[in-house]
Formats: structure tokens, C-alpha cells, sequence
């Protein structure tokens, strides 16, 4: 697919199919990801893939969250911990801040970002559907633990990737004429 076609019609889709995605394809969203910009090559994304019965362990992080933070409700405690389960693959992707002397956090996270838009459209150009979801939890020191990342590190989303149940909804955005400032 060509690029600007893929970035036209990407879409946040969570509405996928409980079906196993071939190693292959997942190696190829994860090498897109590698391949976005990043200032003093530092690289400092991390990918984390989980399916089947992994994706019931980020379950159980979820939970316990939910209830370090007050939540007694049986049924909401349930809820959350399902929630891992609405697409076969989860790819938890992370910053691991470089210690390169004249890197900046802001540009690590950055970078990171830009490996996610990677993804997606890597995901979309395969025929997946994806969405990127985050959450309050996704930045607790749990999730960052459960993951084994540093001090310093920070898991930057959770990218839901299936195959789209039905067709995508159309997008909506504003014009660029909106945003932006011509400076001659
Ligand atoms: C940092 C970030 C976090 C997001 N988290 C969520 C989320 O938790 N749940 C969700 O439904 N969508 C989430 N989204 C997706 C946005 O809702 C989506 O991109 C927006 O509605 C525009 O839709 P589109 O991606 O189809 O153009 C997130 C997007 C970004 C950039």
C-alpha cells in the first residue's frame, strides 16, 4: 500500500477477530517500528508481544491496579481483567531512556512515538486492524515493573492488533488549512 494511502486510511479499530496472527507478519509490524527517526540513534523503543494466555497476565496487572487504587467491585475487577483479551495480539511498546550525554527525554519519547505510528501503519498496510490505547494504569509503577523496565522507562502504549471484524469506519480530521501557518 502506498504510504500516504496507509496514512490516509488508517484507522483506531478495536472491533477484531479472535484470530492467531502469523509470526511473520507480527516480525514485520515490530521491524517497522525500528525503523523510525531518532536523534543520536539511540534507539530507545521496546517492544513487548503478547498473545493466548500472556495477554491473561497483563490482565492481572490491570487488576491489581485497579485495586491498589480502591476498586472492591467484583464485577469491574472482572471487566478489567478481560480487557487484554479484545484482540489476539497486544504489542506493549516502551521508552528506555538512553544515558547518551546529550540526549533529551522529550526526543526519546518522541522517537518512541514515531515508532507507534510505524506500527499501526505497517499493521494497516498488512490488513490488520489496530487501535493504540492507553489509560491511567499504562503509567503506573506496576506496569512498568511487570515489564522489567527501568526507573526511567515508561510503557507508551498498548497497540490492539486483530483482523478488522467488518469494514473501518471513514476518518475525521480538520483541515490542515486549520493548523497551519504559512511564514515566507
Ligand atoms: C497517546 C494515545 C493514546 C490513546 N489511547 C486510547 C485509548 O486508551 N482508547 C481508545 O479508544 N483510543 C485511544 N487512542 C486512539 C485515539 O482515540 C484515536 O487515534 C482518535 O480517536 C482518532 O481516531 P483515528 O486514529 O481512527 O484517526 C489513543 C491515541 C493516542 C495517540
Amino acid at each position: 500500500m502506498d504510504v500516504l494511502k496507509a496514512i490516509r486510511t488508517r484507522r483506531s479499530f478495536g472491533l477484531v477477530k479472535d484470530e492467531k496472527i502469523d509470526r511473520e507478519i507480527i516480525e514485520q509490524i515490530l521491524e517497522a517500528g525500528t525503523w523510525a527517526p531518532c536523534h543520536y540513534r539511540t534507539e530507545p523503543w521496546r517492544f513487548f508481544v503478547l498473545e493466548g494466555e500472556g495477554r491473561k497476565k497483563l490482565g492481572e496487572v490491570l487488576e491489581q491496579i485497579a485495586k491498589n487504587n480502591g476498586e472492591e467491585d467484583e464485577i469491574k475487577l472482572e471487566k478489567t481483567r478481560a480487557k487484554p483479551l479484545r484482540a489476539p495480539l497486544i504489542i506493549t511498546v516502551a521508552v528506555e531512556p538512553s544515558d547518551h550525554p546529550e540526549a533529551l527525554h522529550l526526543e526519546e519519547i518522541g522517537a518512541v512515538y514515531a515508532a507507534i505510528q510505524n506500527m499501526l501503519l505497517a499493521a494497516h498496510s498488512l490488513g490488520l486492524a489496530s487501535i493504540w490505547r492507553t489509560g491511567k494504569p499504562t503509567y503506573d509503577p506496576l506496569m512498568k515493573q511487570f515489564f522489567g523496565l527501568s526507573e526511567d522507562g515508561e510503557v507508551l502504549g498498548f497497540l490492539y492488533i486483530g483482523y478488522p471484524k467488518r469494514y473501518m469506519p471513514d476518518g475525521k480530521r480538520k483541515s490542515f488549512e486549520d493548523v497551519t501557518k504559512w511564514i515566507n
